[in-house]
């Protein structure tokens, strides 16, 4: 009998014809789009696995931040896609250049005629001068925050977790806004039916599909998955229910639909999908529109507001002065929005807040259509560009010790003509990218200023918060955004 000889001349062949692949792959990822001209991390050049493991090991902003502070403007982060840094580039790719000419918008993620049909009908109710409206129900909100530390978190060694109750707050608050009514997670002083604890899973889903975008077919389109995975939450179907509720309310209240004021963002929703043009009540377009308002209004304020309490627990001498201000301002509580903005030290830690802890905590990624880069290289189409608000926040626009809080930067100072003033003021704000830019920016900011502007005076003019421990500090976790954990404090009440 023939004794088996092993063939390695085929197994030699065929290893070779292997590694020409393998190698000719990497070679291809690594020069793709003409990217190679650009540094950054190692794997980053062959993989978005390092953007991933860099968002899963809850370090990814500050080690961005490093990054660009070691290669410059341009980072690249993925086989496709690139980080960038510089201020004075932040406009184009949300409006490219090329060959030195600006174009409309066309970078935007997804198709920007069909964003801008969706947004347009809405605008309004996100608008400075519709801003009014919604005060009364934000004072309410303001006014339960109040009597709810009042009564659970003040007394003798009470240790009162503040960052949960900005949480509490600022989801009650955008209920309240978008459809006056709340889940009542003050009154509970806790999360309800795990709200909370969904929306954390769906923010770390997010990121994975933020920074490994293909992940989204497995888990979309996976059978498996779809059976195993829960309805998100009972969100969803409290929403519905009290739109078709309001429809009810309006049908019987006000059949001829003339002279309704609208109150909160659910009536102007409902008017907005039910034009001339569009007779048909489109239901599903009004729900998306308010289940979006509070999914993108609710966290993004929390952790604004965290970073607020946080950055006044941990400077005292700042918080003193914005005390200082706030009394001389003989406010009365809920403090008004009006009077709220003639507080420039008000305004100058909040600014400050954004800019060192800016919610979103991964870059704000375009689609490149022949965009022009700051070395002149036009990229290919299709190239990923990105900027992340935490490097570009600390941009030299803003001064100097830009990984320090200090409101001040936001104020005059003393050597400065009011024209130097407003110059500078002008070139911060035009750099901050905490509410992103261009068409696809934060509708809500307005909204987002208002719960804040109001809630943080009229707190600190009922309360004295100290740290726990000096020492504390608070815990991160950096998925889709950047949420905070462990700010602890006790409470005074100043009235008592
Ligand atoms: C500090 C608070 C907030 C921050 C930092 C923030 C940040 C952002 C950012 C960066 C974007 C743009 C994302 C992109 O470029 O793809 C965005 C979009 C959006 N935000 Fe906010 N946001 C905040 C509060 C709010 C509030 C209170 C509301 C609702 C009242 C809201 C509603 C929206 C909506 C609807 C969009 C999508 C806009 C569109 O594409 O048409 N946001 N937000």
């Amino acid at each position: 009998m023939d004794k088996y000889q092993p063939n390695f001349e085929l197994f030699w062949a065929l290893a070779a014809v292997v590694g020409a692949a393998v190698l000719f792959q990497l070679l291809a990822t690594y020069y793709h789009n003409g990217l190679n001209r650009y540094p950054g991390p190692l794997l980053a050049k062959f993989t978005r696995l390092w953007y991933r493991l860099d968002v899963k090991a809850n370090r990814h902003q500050q080690h961005l931040i490093e990054l660009h502070r070691k290669y410059g403007d341009v980072v690249r982060i993925g086989p496709n896609s690139l980080s960038v840094s510089n201020a004075d580039e932040m406009y184009d790719p949300f409006a490219p250049r090329v060959n030195g000419k600006r174009l409309d918008s066309s970078l935007s993620v997804r198709d920007p005629k069909a964003h801008a049909a969706m947004h347009k009908p809405i605008a309004k109710a996100y608008s400075m001068t519709t801003l009014t409206d919604y005060e009364p129900l934000v004072d309410q909100m303001i006014t339960k925050l109040l009597e709810q530390l009042r009564e659970k978190n003040v007394g003798e060694n009470k240790i009162c977790d503040i960052g949960l109750w900005m949480r509490l707050y600022a989801f009650d608050v955008i209920l309240q806004v978008t459809l006056s009514d709340t889940l009542g997670f003050m009154d509970k002083g806790d999360d309800i039916e795990d709200f909370f604890k969904f929306l954390d899973m769906n923010i770390d889903r997010s990121s994975l599909l933020v920074t490994m975008p293909w992940t989204a077919y497995l888990l979309k389109h996976n059978p498996i998955v779809s059976y195993f995975s829960k309805d998100s939450s009972m969100f969803p179907g409290w929403t519905a229910l009290r739109l078709q509720n309001r429809l009810k309310d309006r049908a019987e209240n006000n059949p001829t639909g003339s002279r309704y004021a609208p109150r909160d963002f659910l009536d102007r929703f409902v008017d907005a999908a039910h034009t001339e043009r569009n007779p048909d009540f489109d239901f599903t377009q009004a729900l998306n529109w308010t289940l979006t308002n509070v999914v993108a209004g609710g966290d993004t304020t929390t952790i604004a507001l965290k970073a607020v309490m946080y950055y006044l627990l941990k400077n005292p001498a700042k918080k003193r002065r914005l005390i200082e201000d706030l009394e001389a301002a003989k406010l009365s509580i809920p403090v008004s929005w009006v009077k709220s903005q003639q507080i420039p030290y008000l305004d100058a830690v909040i600014k400050e807040s954004l800019r060192i802890h800016p919610p979103i905590g991964l870059g704000l990624e375009r689609t490149a259509s022949g965009f022009e880069m700051p070395d002149g290289y036009i990229l290919p189409p299709g190239t990923n560009v990105g900027m992340n608000s935490w490097v570009v926040n600390r941009q030299p626009v803003f001064g100097e010790n830009v990984d320090d809080f200090v409101p001040e930067r936001w104020l005059r100072a003393p050597t400065e003509t009011e024209d130097q003033h407003k110059d500078r003021l002008n070139n911060m704000r035009r750099a901050d990218l905490v509410f992103g830019a261009g068409a696809r920016s934060c509708t809500g900011k307005h909204v987002s200023y208002l719960e804040m502007h109001k809630v943080i005076p009229s707190f600190l003019l009922t309360f004295d918060m100290e740290i726990v421990d000096e020492k504390d500090e608070w815990t991160l976790v950096n998925g889709w955004t950047t949420r905070q954990d462990n700010i602890r404090c006790f409470l005074r009440d100043r009235g008592s």
